[in-house]
């Protein structure tokens, strides 16, 4: 299992930019090692800001667009224009700015695509993308995704696992349809843990007080069915990147970089 390492920067504005120039670092060195790369993106103030931060950044063109690879840990289970779906707000934000493969753009399906309001045949469509996007030496059914983004919320959710509920106990199934979630909108499509472990990193972003609570909890080693957040670990890395206010409550002392 990966170290946890973690980063607290002063203020959400230099936490988003911060992150946003390590995402075009990593995703640069994987394609030139590998020659394509792939990121997990996810929903929430921070990963949004952290795409916008992409977007205005003259950084973004040194990445190639047509060799990466865009996934979701989770999708709010809305009709596709609504506001509130990830996809929709990471469109904006960045994907339609930049030059991406469209073929390459993996989304969730909406509460009016293909499958109507079946949020389960939803699900198990994605699991299907992520199986056949899978090569040999991932040894599974899921692509050992090179970099996930993920958030969480106060009260321990990451993707769309919230505490105690069905999926936090998924174990065979990479993708679940999530049901009467304590956010809103209530249903949801949702990576499971062990599909979040195929990765090789995961940073989990996010800022604020509201959020210190999760944080100290999940670092001081809480179980996830309690903290999900707590359960989500890369294989090479698992880097938490936050603001001041997200770190509040470490008892451990987190330094800022100074440079
Ligand atoms: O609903 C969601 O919320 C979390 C966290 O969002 P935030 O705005 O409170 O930071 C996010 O990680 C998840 O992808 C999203 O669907």
């Amino acid at each position: 299992m990966s170290k946890t390492e973690v980063v607290v920067y002063g203020n959400p504005d230099l936490l988003a930019a911060a992150a946003a120039a390590r995402l075009v670092t990593r995703i640069v060195d994987v394609q030139a090692a590998k020659g394509s790369a792939s990121v997990v993106l996810t929903g929430g103030g921070t990963g949004i800001a952290i795409l916008k931060e992409l977007r205005e950044s003259s950084a973004r063109d040194a990445i190639d667009w047509s060799r990466l690879d865009v996934y979701w840990g989770d999708e709010r289970f809305v009709p596709a224009g609504s506001d509130e779906r990830n996809e929709k707000q990471a469109r904006e934000a960045l994907l339609d700015h930049v030059p991406i493969d469209p073929e390459r753009v993996h989304a969730m399906a909406p509460s009016d695509g293909e499958f109507g309001d079946d949020v389960d045949a939803a699900a198990a469509a994605y699991a299907e993308v992520l199986a056949a996007n899978a090569r040999p030496e991932d040894h599974g059914d899921v692509p050992s995704f090179d970099i996930m983004l993920l958030g969480l919320g106060g009260e321990g959710h990451t993707a769309s696992i919230f505490p105690e509920s069905p999926a936090v106990y998924e174990q065979e199934r990479s993708v679940v349809a999530v049901r009467n979630c304590p956010k809103p909108p209530p249903t949801r499509i949702s990576l499971t843990l062990p599909a979040i472990r195929r990765a090789r990193d995961v940073w989990l972003v996010t800022g604020g007080d509201t959020k210190a609570d999760a944080v100290a909890l999940a670092l001081a080693g809480a179980g996830e069915v309690q903290i999900p957040v707590a359960g989500a670990r890369g294989d090479r890395r698992t880097l938490w990147l936050l603001d001041r206010g997200a770190a509040s409550k470490l008892t451990k002392v987190y330094q800022p970089p100074t440079a």
